[in-house]
């Protein structure tokens, strides 16, 4: 079996060629959104990708507005900018890229955004609405990776999911997501402290492997025909490497190149999310 290709970068594409309209639409009411990225500290990896992120805003019509911040910028700065982007009305959405340098507390500069302009969805307020049911904007990456998956008709409901990764950006929503009553998944979340990984992947009809440990997820552990998405990021001798290893698009029914797949979509899912919080706000 040779895996279909779940491409990240079309998909992308086709999710931009949808938003265009509702911009032009937003346009003609007098409206651009606008695309805050609050940056701290000079991490080249962070740098990438905020630039992207704005790159993909300008392709759309999105406003870009920037705020990059010394690596020792001090709590009470960092959060007057969080001030400063929640009173901007031309800001319609902002993300604080993650990692912080470990001298800020995340927790409370989360908090401090408006939740109506909260474009990441990882904010207390977005998660509890996640967790409730309730409408509100959702976390890009496992957006993202939902999207993937539904775009390529790869069946959600009732198959078995096995995410590796608890973290709150992708492996912990993810779980939240899928459980909902329209995905209605059965998820096994995988961490540290799982016993047998193989067992669990072994089972799986999809896999999304968010570990950062490079290929963690070899051809043996993945059921013939499965679905596997590949999200991790490590760097091995400067070269972007994901969690799946090599042999595994021989195994798999579909597959996820890294770069290529998920990564694009948690940015297209980004743009999404402030095109969106830009028509809440003429809504009505
Ligand atoms: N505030 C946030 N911080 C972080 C998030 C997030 O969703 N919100 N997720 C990650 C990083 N991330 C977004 O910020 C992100 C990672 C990767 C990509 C991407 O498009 N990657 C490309 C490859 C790029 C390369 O070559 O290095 C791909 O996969 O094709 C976009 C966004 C942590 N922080």
């Amino acid at each position: 079996m040779t895996a279909k290709v779940l491409d990240g970068k079309a998909t992308k594409d086709a999710i931009f060629a949808e938003l265009r309209p509702r911009v032009a639409a937003l346009a003609a009411r007098g409206v651009t959104p606008g695309l805050g990225t609050v940056l701290v500290g000079d991490d080249p990896g962070s740098h990438a990708y905020v630039k992207m992120k704005h790159a993909d805003s300008a392709k759309i019509g999105v406003n870009s507005i920037r705020r990059d911040l010394p690596g020792d910028v001090t709590q009470d700065k960092l959060e007057a900018v969080i001030d400063e982007l929640n009173a901007d009305p031309a800001c319609h959405g902002y993300i604080v890229q993650l990692p912080l340098p470990k001298h800020l507390d995340p927790g409370r500069v989360l908090d401090r955004i408006a939740p109506a302009k909260d474009a990441d969805g990882l904010a207390p307020v977005s998660l509890g609405r996640l967790v409730l049911g309730e409408q509100g904007a959702l976390p890009c990456t496992p957006y993202g990776i939902i999207e993937l998956l539904r775009r390529h008709d790869v069946p959600i409901a009732g198959a078995q999911v096995t995410v590796i990764g608890r973290g709150i950006t992708v492996g912990r929503t993810l779980g939240l997501l899928l459980t909902r009553r329209s995905e209605n998944a059965t998820v096994t979340l995988c961490h540290t402290g799982t016993r047998d990984l193989a067992a669990e992947v072994r089972r799986a009809d999809i896999v999304i492997a968010a570990a950062g440990v490079p290929g963690i997820i070899t051809p043996d552990m993945v059921k013939p025909g499965a679905a596997v998405l590949d999200v991790g990021v490590s760097h091995v001798e400067g070269k972007l490497t994901g969690d799946v290893a090599p042999g595994v698009a021989e195994v798999a029914g579909w597959l996820s190149p890294n770069p290529g797949g998920v990564g694009p979509m948690t940015r297209a899912m980004l743009v999404s999310n402030v095109v969106e919080a830009a028509e809440r706000t003429v809504a009505g």
